[in-house]
């Protein structure tokens, strides 16, 4: 790895000394503080009597940019160091930035079963606060510091997304602020239009003031069971059959270990631990890493031992399993992180903030990442996932690959079917490490994937970076309703951007 100086070579090679030393207590003060308010405002109830009064604050805000001849676009003031994509927005040097500080869960209605969430609020913070109330959010992504906002905003996927789609499909209503400081709610039935564009518009609509997500009864543990594969096309065939299947598991996801092995896994939740598997608190602080816990379940199958592994998981650890290995990233920030050593005296530590390792990452880091690394979600019809995987080898070459089924309805805005069906089953390829391939150039290999995904009529998750034109982006996503909704917003036009404007890579660094 070239580097122009000693120093850079350090902090490249010796990160883990600044991130063990520095960025795991401040992370841990940072989670402290964050729960320890949560909780306090929650039980104060001081929410939702602030909310109003914080739009207030947001109009204010609004009123001055439009006082002042609306000189500049829009964007949230969120730091582009929190956010949980690898890159930092640049149009927040030059847009006016509105503070929308509204980081709380609002309203938890138990007789609707829906949640109403502030767009800061994360999904550690509402898998938090719905816990003791013996409820979960109907989809809960992954990492805990993504926000509700960013989810609504992009997008969200889950491993019960095959039952119950994308963040959008289980969000009932919006809160929004327009660019003329009106502040309006839709849903299916009121502003439909509106509703229906939301979703990957980025921000470029309106801000968001809060979201009504729906919840589900939520049990003690996730019953998950390991299937092993040493042939994609069986794997594949499975993992399509458990997702599309009318008596589905509620949870399916394969992770795959190469280009033909991988473990499918199929999971319940359930009240007790049965008697057909063993209890495994993988979230407790020296519990090994999720994807090296299943990796074992690949390899004994290779040595023979071919009977279906059954565990049982709390559901909160289920819902955050590759939380704390940030899926299999601190393996290249923290190679030891997960020693057996390291996890019984460090482990209560983990992970870093995501934001923190933005905020603190060596330029020579980025120019590594840059060059060779891989951080991409592709969204494709199943039936294409042997080809898919195939392409992902040969441009990318990277392992473990993430597979999670979604189904996406036939519905208006920006993710539209082409096979004009009126739902379809998706999978999401999510790649995230050191690329192995031959030939592999950052630009041009991702382009081509890029390629392969429009012409099978699938779409890449923007936070990630896109190589698009602006052409071949309008290509992937139906920007039909999402313009018509723009002309009609009093103002839309001069206050916010393109999407295209906000995550194509020119405009990220
Ligand atoms: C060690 C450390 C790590 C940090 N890491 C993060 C981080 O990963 N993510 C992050 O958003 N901020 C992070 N921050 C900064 C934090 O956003 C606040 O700005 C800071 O803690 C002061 O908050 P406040 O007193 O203004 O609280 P508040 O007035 O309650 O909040 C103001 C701001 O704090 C942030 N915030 C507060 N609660 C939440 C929450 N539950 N979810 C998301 N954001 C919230 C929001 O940016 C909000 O606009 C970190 C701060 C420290 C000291
Ligand atoms: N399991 C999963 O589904 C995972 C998803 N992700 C990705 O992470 C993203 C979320 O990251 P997160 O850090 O939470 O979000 P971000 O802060 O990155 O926001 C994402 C976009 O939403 C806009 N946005 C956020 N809040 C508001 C608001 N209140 N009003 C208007 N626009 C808003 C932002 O606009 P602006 O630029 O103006 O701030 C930005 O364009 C998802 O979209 C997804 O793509 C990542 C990991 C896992
Ligand atoms: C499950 C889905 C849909 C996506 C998972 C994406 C994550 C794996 C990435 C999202 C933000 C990424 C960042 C990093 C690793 C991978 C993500 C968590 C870093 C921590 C890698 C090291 C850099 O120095 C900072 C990065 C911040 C963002």
């Amino acid at each position: 790895m070239q580097t122009d100086s000693l120093l850079e070579f350090l902090l490249v090679e010796y990160r883990w000394v600044v991130v063990v030393t520095c960025l795991l207590p401040l992370s841990l003060l940072w989670k402290v503080w964050s729960t320890v308010r949560n909780y306090v405002v929650f039980k104060m109830n001081s929410a939702p009597k602030n909310h109003d009064k914080k739009v207030k604050e947001i109009q204010k805000q609004i009123r001055k940019w439009r006082m002042s001849g609306c000189q500049t676009k829009l964007c949230t003031a969120r730091p582009g160091w929190q956010t949980m994509s690898f890159r930092q927005s640049l149009y927040k040097k030059s847009y006016t930035n509105i503070d929308i500080n509204l980081v709380d869960v609002l309203e938890v209605d138990t007789e609707n079963m829906t949640v109403r969430c502030e767009p800061m609020a994360t999904m550690g913070q509402v898998s938090l606060t719905l816990q003791p109330l013996g409820l979960a959010l109907a989809i809960v992504p992954e990492l805990e510091q993504l926000t509700v906002g960013g989810l609504v905003m992009g997008t969200g996927v889950e491993t019960s997304s095959h039952r119950r789609g994308l963040f959008q499909h289980v969000c009932t209503q919006y809160e929004l602020l327009l660019p003329d400081n009106s502040v309006v709610t839709c849903s299916e039935t009121e502003n439909p239009d509106l509703f229906y564009a939301v979703p990957w518009s980025y921000g470029t609509l309106g801000f968001l003031l809060s979201a009504t997500i729906k919840v589900i009864p939520a049990k003690k543990y996730v019953r998950l069971e390991y299937h092993p594969y040493t042939s994609l096309p069986e794997l594949s065939r499975r993992f399509t059959h458990e997702a599309s299947r009318p008596d589905s598991h509620m949870f399916v996801e394969a992770l795959l270990y190469s280009r033909h092995e991988g473990v499918l896994m199929t999971g319940d939740m359930v009240d007790e631990v049965g008697a057909d598997g063993k209890y495994n608190p993988i979230g407790k602080w020296y519990s090994e890493w999720f994807f090296t816990q299943v990796e074992k379940h690949l390899k004994r199958f290779q040595k023979g031992d071919k009977k279906t592994a059954v565990e049982y998981i709390p559901l909160r650890d289920y819902y955050h399993r590759h939380t704390r290995s940030l899926f299999w990233e601190l393996q290249d920030i923290i190679p030891f992180g997960n020693h057996p050593l390291f996890r019984l005296t460090f482990g209560w530590l983990m992970p870093p903030e995501v934001s923190l390792l933005k905020l603190t990452q060596p330029a020579a880091v980025a120019r590594l990442y840059e060059r060779s690394h891989v951080i991409q979600d592709m969204l494709v019809p199943v039936e294409h996932l042997e080809d898919a995987v195939q392409k992902f080898h040969e441009e990318f070459e990277v392992y473990p690959v993430w597979l999670c089924p979604f189904k996406l309805p036939n519905q208006p805005g920006q993710l539209q079917l082409k096979s004009g069906k009126e739902s379809e089953m998706f999978v999401d390829i999510g790649v995230y490490g050191v690329p192995k391939a031959k030939g592999y150039e950052t630009v041009s290999s991702t382009r081509r994937v890029e390629e392969f995904v429009i012409s099978r009529g699938g779409f890449q998750m923007l936070y990630a970076d896109t190589y698009t034109t602006r052409e071949e982006f309008r290509q992937m996503f139906s920007h039909s309703l999402y313009d018509r909704v723009r002309e009609t917003l009093p103002g839309c036009l001069d206050a916010f951007p393109e999407i295209y404007d906000k995550v194509n890579r020119n405009v990220r660094k």
